[in-house]
């Protein structure tokens, strides 16, 4: 494993900047995951550090040293897809083992065996390896993507969305499981997502990618506690933070446009807060509900006790707690 380090990379696809100026250091056995909408230039960066693109500027270190131009063979890297691109007629075992023969490893059959039998129990997938490809579950087809990228011990993993493609019960499975593999292994993986729950749960650092640029990057807790704009600070929490005129309330700071009010922002009472509001909607979900409120005609959306008691047309009160403020072009403005 290893550092990598992309310094002041940008990228255009003729009039199309998907990466804009972008550094970011990847410490030897962190997990980063970059997180942002579609077309944010997260892919790209992935296919930057793989050597499937070359950038316009800047340029990409692994361990120290400058590999902007070599070709993707020669760097060192190992790239799991969204799309589990297995060989159809080859056994598990042989598609695992496929990147371990390439002629310039010769690496013997009885290492190569040991290897794959070796990631494929840390994948539970051990009972599969004489399987066909074709004859595996989607789950069991994505673990065996993700092993024959851990068989190789490269000096980085890069990731785009490995487990979208899985429904929602294995995607929580798996995200245990990789982040478990990527502890034991002290890998370092840079993971591309538009899953807010994976970048959380998995990465050491968020980086926040918005119209290629990375906007911030932190741990999960500093990304959602400490945004730096509006764009970061929506990119994270369930539900999303509302963001809210300012002068619906009194004693937003000069210069504040916009109030950032999460669940623990809001407290709601029946009545003796500082603005009332009707309830829309609720929305249980089992063990938590979603009250949806109108507040003088902005929608708001927060959490509430699944045994929350309130109806459509109810009049609550709220009363803010500590939010957070952006100025008008979003960006943060302290309290
Ligand atoms: N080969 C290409 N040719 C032209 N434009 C491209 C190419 N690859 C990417 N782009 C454009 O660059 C921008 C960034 O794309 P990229 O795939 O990196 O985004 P992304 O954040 O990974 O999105 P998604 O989450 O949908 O995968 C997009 O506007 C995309 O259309």
């Amino acid at each position: 494993m290893a550092e990598v380090e992309i310094r002041a990379v940008s990228k255009a696809f003729g009039e199309t900047e998907a990466v804009v100026d972008l550094s970011l250091t990847i410490g030897d056995g962190e997990f980063v995951a970059l997180l942002g909408p579609t077309g944010t230039g997260k892919t790209t960066t992935l296919r930057l550090v793989a050597g499937l693109e070359t950038p316009d500027s800047g340029s990409i270190r692994i361990s120290g040293r400058d590999v902007s131009s070599d070709a993707p063979a020669d760097r060192d890297v190992a790239f799991v897809f969204q799309q589990y691109s297995l060989y159809p007629h080859l056994t598990v075992f042989e598609n695992m083992a496929f990147a371990l023969r390439a002629p310039t490893r010769r690496l013997p059959e009885v290492e190569i065996r040991t290897k794959v039998e070796e990631v494929a129990r840390l994948l539970h997938i051990e009972s599969k390896l004489q399987s066909k490809a074709t004859q595996l579950s989607g789950g069991q087809m994505q673990r065996v993507a993700i092993g024959r990228a851990l068989v190789r011990s490269p000096s980085i993993y890069l990731m785009d969305e490995p487990l979208s493609s899985l429904d929602a019960k294995l995607r929580g499975e798996m995200r245990l499981e990789l982040k478990r593999i990527q502890s034991d292994l002290g890998a370092t993986i840079l993971y591309v997502t538009h899953d807010q729950t994976e970048a959380m749960t998995m990465a050491s650092r968020i980086g926040v990618m918005e119209a290629g640029r990375l906007m911030q990057i932190g741990t999960p807790r500093e990304i959602y506690e400490n945004p730096v704009n509006a764009h970061v600070a929506a990119r994270l929490g369930q539900p999303m933070i509302n963001l809210l005129p300012a002068n619906l309330f009194a004693g937003a700071p000069s210069g504040a446009r916009t109030i950032g009010a999460r669940t623990e922002h809001l407290a709601i009472t029946r009545n003796g807060g500082d603005v009332s509001a009707t309830v829309t909607r609720v929305e249980h979900l089992g063990d938590q509900s979603h009250l949806h409120l109108d507040l003088r005609g902005q929608p708001v959306v927060t959490l509430a006790e699944p045994e929350v008691t309130l109806d459509v047309g109810d009049e609550v009160s709220l009363r803010l707690n500590k939010p957070l403020f952006f100025d008008a072009a979003g960006k943060r403005v302290a309290a």
